[in-house]
């Protein structure tokens, strides 16, 4: 995950820009989607793998005689592509990308299917047809059922909005009073379904918050943390395997200084708004990239992917100083100052993280141990 998760207000701006397109959504938010797609991917497209022997049947008795091996052909390979989605959703459940190819291949199946359906009819008319008219409004209705964006939905309801008018071609219904009833129809299914889409992408990322961010500063909250270096290191060894050689990672360990005395002196209230201002100095001193985390109470986390230790000291500095000159203001209007100590380790070869954990809460303890209002790198 990177930092542009961390922010409420940045990273989460409320309404449409949640869930027009997924360009605000963090990568672990994309892992949640992806779960959610998984399943509903999987179910959908075993009630279309249902549907399909049992609509032949159908097609049997109703069907003109000399249509049908073709269309039981279509239907036959129509039941290969929807296997082959299941395939592919099966393996792919935390990778947004592929599920959203299989959302795409399940819709485009029926749909293919459909068109196929219309080009071989011939000297026939749609009316020869049971049940296939309503395919596209079917899968408006279905695309209700993903928590898609917006933007993604618009674009598979486009295609379906195409594959109604060469129907409507095909049956010499195109701009007749029957056709354009069809027509608002679906646009009304399409803006239900978008409706629906939105919901379920904001409720999930409601909840997605709720379940990772700290409320009081907006950071990610410890359990994140510990995923997102999981992550990390785990991408860091497949580097190493590919390439001989991986990114450096190092992690900063910060807490603030006698902050029980702060609470004590001015009141928890004015403790909360020191915890506040220090996540945005943190916020505002760090990139896109990084990764912010309350660890504990007073005890904050910043993972930096691609950056040496050295590099870490410059940006451990430019946060002390600025914390150095921050001032708070308590309920008589008086300044409250604060500072924070910092400890500093880069990640070694295999280390596991619990070893870069201790190693890097000595530091601090160390740099506590020098004084307060210090960084310890060694
Ligand atoms: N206001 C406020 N205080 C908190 C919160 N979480 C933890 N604290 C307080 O943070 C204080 C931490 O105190 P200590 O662990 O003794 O550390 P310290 O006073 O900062 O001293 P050193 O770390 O040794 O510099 C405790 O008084 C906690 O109650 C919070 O969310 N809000």
């Amino acid at each position: 995950m990177t930092r542009q998760a961390l922010s409420t207000s940045r990273w989460f701006p409320s309404g449409l820009s949640d869930t027009l397109t997924n360009k605000h959504h963090s990568q672990d938010f994309n892992f949640a989607r992806s779960e959610y797609l998984h399943t509903r991917v999987m179910f959908v497209a075993m009630v279309f793998a249902l549907l399909t022997p049992i609509w032949a049947m159908v097609d049997y008795f109703i069907i003109p005689g000399a249509l049908y091996s073709n269309v039981l052909l279509a239907r036959a390979l129509m039941m290969g592509a929807l296997t082959l989605v299941m395939l592919i959703t099966r393996r792919s459940r935390i990778s947004l990308d592929k599920v959203r190819h299989s959302v795409a291949l399940l819709m485009l199946s029926p749909a293919l299917f459909y068109l196929a359906v219309l080009l071989m009819l011939g000297d026939y008319q749609s009316h020869d047809l049971a049940g296939y008219s309503f395919i596209p409004f079917l899968l408006v209705a279905f695309l209700s059922v993903f928590p898609l964006t917006l933007l993604e939905s618009f674009g598979i309801g486009m295609i379906i909005l195409l594959l109604e008018l060469i129907s409507q071609y095909k049956g010499g219904l195109l701009l007749t009073p029957l056709g354009w009833q069809d027509l608002w129809l679906l646009c009304t299914l399409m803006a239900i379904s978008l409706w629906a889409n939105h919901s379920q992408v904001s409720t999930l990322m409601r909840l997605y918050r709720q379940a990772s961010l700290d409320p009081l500063t907006g950071l990610l909250n410890r359990g994140v943390l510990l995923e997102s270096l999981d992550q990390l290191i785990a991408k860091r060894k497949e580097d190493r395997e590919d390439s001989g050689k991986a990114a450096p990672l190092t992690l900063l360990m910060l807490d603030l200084d006698r902050f029980k005395r702060i609470n004590d002196t001015h009141g928890h209230s004015i403790g909360d708004q020191v915890l506040k201002s220090f996540a945005s100095i943190l916020r505002g001193e760090l990139r896109e990239s990084d990764i912010i985390a309350r660890y504990g109470g007073e005890e904050f986390i910043i993972v930096l992917p691609g950056t040496p230790k050295s590099d870490a000291m410059g940006l451990a500095e430019r946060i002390r100083h600025h914390c150095e000159k921050t001032r708070v203001y308590n309920h008589q209007g008086e300044t409250v100052s604060f500072t924070t100590s910092i400890g500093i380790a880069e990640l070694r070869g295999d280390e596991a993280i619990d070893a870069m954990l201790l190693r890097l809460d000595n530091r601090l303890y160390e740099a506590k141990a020098r004084g307060r209002n210090c960084i310890v790198a060694t």
